[in-house]
């Protein structure tokens, strides 16, 4: 993997995070253990894997919170290190307090003058649901309102990559969806995302790219349809003859009347075959593992 990552020159095609042999020791214990990956510009990489894996401390290496051992980090095509790169990316820390003497909108200006930007994103508020109390103290605010508030402070100077640390462990579920779409409209815009969260159906539902790391190494990474291997087709049928089952061609899995096949190019076809061999088809559905059982495979496999 080392060998495919380049970290190029300055350009708005940089990637947004070059992370090249990342290794952290805390006295004899390995948190992270030569950890490469990228994010590009306008995608969105899941971070996964479980407690104590190194996610946080992979994301504070990136950020300059934390320095490695060994590696290099790249955030938009410049070291982390230039206060030029970090000026543009937008932080939510899994652990966090804001002053609870300061009203949400004063919490944002000051963020907005500590990031020196001129032009700050005066909407994120609605944007994270918090319009109608921007100008009430946060100290008063809900754990899931003070979270909201920590989205909208890493998205208010605009930047070209948000890094998100467990961002939706306190919101409800409306919460996690609203989340979910502003994931989306950040990556329509080019916003390059690296969300960690134990949440797996929501990286399944945003990541474009998903890297599971287990005992401080990357354990897999791919994109969702490598990781989720081929796409299957399960039917619930009866009445399938020798005929029939020939047309449904490769089986990959029978269990009663449901049947796995290998996705076909034309499900239609196959349907209208089935019927006109005399099939009666209950049910057509789309067979894929999910991303947790995916998850759970190959973490059982690492023990
Ligand atoms: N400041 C520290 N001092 C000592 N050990 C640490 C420190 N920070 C992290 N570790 C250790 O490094 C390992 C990785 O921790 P890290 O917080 O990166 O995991 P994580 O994948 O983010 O876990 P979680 O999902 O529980 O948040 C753990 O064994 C942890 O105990």
């Amino acid at each position: 993997m080392t060998a495919a990552l380049t970290a190029g020159p300055v350009t708005a095609t940089s990637p947004a995070v070059w992370a090249d042999g990342l290794r952290k020791r805390y006295r004899r214990r390995v948190a992270v253990d030569g950890v490469s990956f990228t994010v590009g510009r306008g995608e969105v990489l899941g971070l996964l894997g479980p407690n104590g894996a190194g996610k946080t401390t992979v994301i504070k290496m990136l950020l300059g919170l934390v320095h490695p051992d060994a590696g290099e980090t790249m955030l938009l095509g410049r070291p982390s290190r230039d206060p030029r790169s970090r000026a543009a990316v937008g932080y939510l820390p899994e652990l966090f307090r804001y002053q609870p003497w300061l009203t949400a909108a004063e919490v944002l200006t000051l963020h907005a003058r500590l990031a020196g930007t001129r032009d700050p994103d005066r909407d994120v508020l609605g944007a994270v649901g918090l319009a109608d109390r921007a100008g009430d103290r946060v100290g008063g605010f809900s754990k899931g309102m003070q979270q909201r508030l920590g989205l909208a402070v890493a998205l208010v100077a605009r930047p070209e990559l948000v890094v998100l640390d467990e961002p939706t462990s306190a919101l409800d579920p409306i919460g996690r969806a609203d989340v979910r779409d502003l994931l989306l409209a950040l990556r329509e815009r080019g916003v390059a995302v690296l969300l960690n969260s134990h949440l797996i159906g929501e990286v399944e539902r945003v990541c474009d790219r998903v890297v599971i790391l287990d005992k401080g190494r990357v354990a897999a990474s791919g994109t969702l349809p490598e990781l989720l291997g081929a796409r299957e087709l399960r039917l619930r049928l009866d009445a399938v003859g020798d005929a029939a089952a020939a047309r449904l061609g490769h089986v990959t899995a029978r269990d009663g009347d449901w049947w796995t096949i290998a996705l076909p190019d034309d499900v239609p076809a196959l349907i209208s075959d089935l019927v006109g061999l005399g099939v009666r088809v209950h049910a057509v559905e789309p067979g894929r593992i999910s991303l947790e059982d995916r998850l759970l495979t190959i973490l059982r496999g690492n023990r």
